[in-house]
């Protein structure tokens, strides 16, 4: 699989990932049949409505926090344990997690962030399925301004970030005024038990 030859990152970017006729299956699927959740967040203290929904799963009862919300999984539904066996069968990792984001139109977003939080452990590792409309992932250097990439995310695409990228990099899913239609992403990840040393 094509490696994304940045410095200070371990990314890997298959456009073809998944079978087409399973993708556009999963998505129309997952559109219709997950029950997305609208979710407030907390930056700086103050409250706002997340512009995408999002769906959280899990193999375990551990919770993800980020940006003041904790999620609570529900139990895998069978087309996304599909594909977590896939990512497991040709990349030998476990995921225990898949968050989801639904980005309804060019309006949604999802802002500048490193997946860090302590329960994704050292080096997380994320894998991340895209689905329908293709939206622009921008990712730029925490410390070196000067550099920064783009890759389009397009539908039944692969997105493997690992190692070191989420201490040295930024990413984020910018509003469009492009007329764009509904974009699904998923995101495996691994959370253990956040009181548990990892
Ligand atoms: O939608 C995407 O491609 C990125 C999602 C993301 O960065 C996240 O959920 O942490
Ligand atoms: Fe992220």
């Amino acid at each position: 699989m094509p490696a994304i030859d940045l410095p200070d990152a371990d990314l890997y970017f298959d456009p073809l990932y998944l079978p087409v006729s399973e993708a556009d299956l999963l998505f129309e699927h997952l559109l219709h049949q997950t029950d997305w959740q609208e979710d407030c967040i907390k930056i700086f203290g103050k409250e706002y409505l997340q512009p995408r929904l999002t769906a959280l799963y899990a193999t375990n009862k551990n919770p993800y926090s980020y940006s003041g919300l904790t999620l609570q999984p529900a139990p895998f539904p069978e087309p996304i344990l599909k594909i977590k066996n896939k990512l497991q069968n040709d990349f030998g990792i476990q995921f225990t997690t898949c968050l989801l984001n639904l980005y309804r139109n060019g309006e949604d977003s999802n802002g500048w962030h490193a997946d860090n939080e302590r329960e994704l452990g050292k080096q997380p590792k994320i894998a991340s399925i895209s689905l329908g409309a293709t939206r622009k992932f921008k990712l730029k250097h925490i410390y070196n301004k000067s550099l920064k990439h783009d890759i389009m995310l397009p539908h039944r695409s692969l997105l493997l970030m690992q190692g070191n990228t989420q201490h040295f990099w930024k990413h984020q899913i910018p509003k469009t005024k492009k007329l764009v239609g509904p974009r699904i992403n998923l995101t495996f990840r691994i959370i253990k038990n956040d009181k548990q040393k990892i």
